[in-house]
């Protein structure tokens, strides 16, 4: 975090323990765009292996997006591997679901229900 502070001069705008996956994040807001900095909280978390296999860096790639369990139907049916086959509860309360970095070139996605319920 203070690196980013120091760099772009930008601070934490929320800060949350998110249980389900072990962790503690924080988000900062750069621009349009959310970066969330992820500490694992015990051996448990998916972060904490991920840190283990493959050092600090870039984890995963979110986006916003309006009908969640409509997005996660039309993945599937194209044949990409879901982890999540429903909606979950991720950072924010946010409704999130996650595909297989197999299935989308090494790339950990994570698809995150915006407020507004609509057309995809
Ligand atoms: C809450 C907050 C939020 O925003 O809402 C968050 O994001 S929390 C963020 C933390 N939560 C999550 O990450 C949840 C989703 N992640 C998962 O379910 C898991 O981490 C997983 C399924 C991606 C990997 O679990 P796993 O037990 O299979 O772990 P492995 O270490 O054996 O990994 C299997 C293969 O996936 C690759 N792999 C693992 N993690 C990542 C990653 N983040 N990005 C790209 N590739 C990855 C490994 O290198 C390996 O590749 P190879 O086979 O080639 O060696």
């Amino acid at each position: 975090m203070a690196f980013y502070e120091k760099s772009l001069g930008v601070s934490a705008e929320s800060i949350e323990k998110v249980p389900m996956d072990h962790v503690e994040v924080a988000f900062l807001k750069v621009g349009e765009t959310m970066l969330e900095l992820i500490q694992p909280l015990n051996e448990k978390s998916p972060v904490f292996t991920f840190i283990q296999k493959r050092g600090q860096g870039i984890h995963h790639i979110a986006f916003e997006i309006e009908d969640l369990q409509r997005r996660i139907d039309i993945l599937q049916n194209e044949g990409i591997r879901m982890i999540d086959d429903y909606p979950r509860r991720g950072a924010g309360g946010h409704d999130v679901a996650f595909a297989h970095p197999s299935s989308s070139y090494g790339v950990l996605m994570e698809y995150v229900q915006s407020e507004h319920r609509g057309e995809l």
